[in-house]
């Protein structure tokens, strides 16, 4: 961890890379894009509301991807968590960072929220943003955030800032979720059917948002059943807008009966019997978790969290062929 999360480290990936933004959205779930029906979402809706219907399948073991460890992940630690999120739509892998490195970067975050510097996440909803519980239908949201990169601008640095260790571990899953990216353009579609764009055609990586971190406080902070991209981010001109949402949790000592807060994401319907809302798996915040999903498909909620749960979280945008080339020119 010491070697790779080094202050170089982070100059060369993260501080340098000026065009990361914010993202426009998440957007207020909306019906009628692909695989997303109006049925289908009051179903998950209702089944969201009443646990008892719910029925889930059981998580898959983690993918070990030694991401911090000085050695990083390997080629095929990045093919496999590529092929589970091209077969399923979402992997769970299992980071190398360790208790200490993710204890540092969750008392950064809490320092963050302590000092207020996070606000309560927001929707655009018509164009325009709304923030908090009730303002969007079915899509409440409780948490508290901050936007990484946009914050580090504006207080003039990583160490003036008090993130350093946010900072190393950004750059280092950044690197990660964007490497799985391009491994999943690769693999044919057999292999990866949940993988591909709309029309069955490849995605590739053309660039990332700023990484957000993310507060729920506790006490039943939530986050309802949503799409992160439902209407491509606005993003026509450039590419399908946020395709793929990694989120790297930093919750040391996770309790999974008192916290909650489990990540509860529904099957696609590929995966899950005709339109039954009812099948979704759950993985508990536990740090050093990284979960990978289809930012455009996959819906997902945040069930109530009795604990401060802490996660960061960033998005990689995709578009066909020509527009990942544009995006990488030499390439
Ligand atoms: O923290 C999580 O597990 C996911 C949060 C989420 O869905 C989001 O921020 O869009
Ligand atoms: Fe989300």
């Amino acid at each position: 961890m010491a070697s790779r999360c080094s202050a170089r480290a982070f100059v060369r990936h993260s501080w340098s890379e000026r065009r990361c933004r914010r993202p426009a959205g998440p957007r207020r779930p909306a019906d009628g894009w692909p695989g997303l029906t109006s049925s289908r979402l009051s179903a998950m809706r209702a089944a969201s509301a009443d646990g008892r219907v719910l029925r889930l399948a059981a998580p898959p073991a983690p993918l070990p991807v030694r991401l911090g460890a000085p050695t990083g992940p390997s080629a095929k630690a990045t093919r496999r968590a590529a092929l589970a999120l091209g077969r399923h739509g979402y992997c769970v892998c299992q980071c190398a960072f360790g208790t200490a490195a993710i204890a540092a970067a969750a008392s950064e975050a809490i320092a963050l929220y302590r000092k207020k510097r996070m606000a309560p996440g927001g929707f655009v909803v018509g164009g325009a943003p709304v923030q908090g519980r009730g303002q969007a239908r079915g899509g409440n949201r409780d948490d508290h955030v901050l936007w990484l990169h946009e914050y580090l601008v504006a207080v003039g640095g990583p160490e003036r800032g008090e993130a350093r260790t946010l900072c190393d571990v950004d750059a280092i899953v950044s690197s990660f979720a964007q490497a799985v990216v391009e491994a999943l353009s690769e693999l044919p579609q057999a292999d990866a059917p949940l993988g591909r764009a709309a029309d069955g055609s490849p995605l590739y990586y053309t660039g990332r948002t700023d990484s957000m971190v993310a507060c729920y406080p506790g006490g039943g902070a939530a986050y309802g059943p949503h799409i992160d991209n439902a209407d491509g981010d606005g993003r026509e001109a450039e590419d399908y807008g946020r395709c793929f949402t990694a989120v790297l949790y930093l919750n040391s000592r996770w309790d999974e009966s008192q916290g909650g807060g489990a990540l509860r994401i529904y099957l696609p319907p590929e995966s899950a019997p005709a339109h039954d809302a009812r099948h979704a798996v759950e993985v508990y915040p536990h740090g050093d978790t990284l979960v990978i999903f289809r930012a455009d498909r996959i819906v997902h909620e945040v069930c109530p969290a009795f604990q401060a749960r802490l996660a960061l979280t960033v998005w990689m945008y995709a578009g066909n062929e020509e527009q990942g080339r544009k995006m990488r020119p030499s390439a």
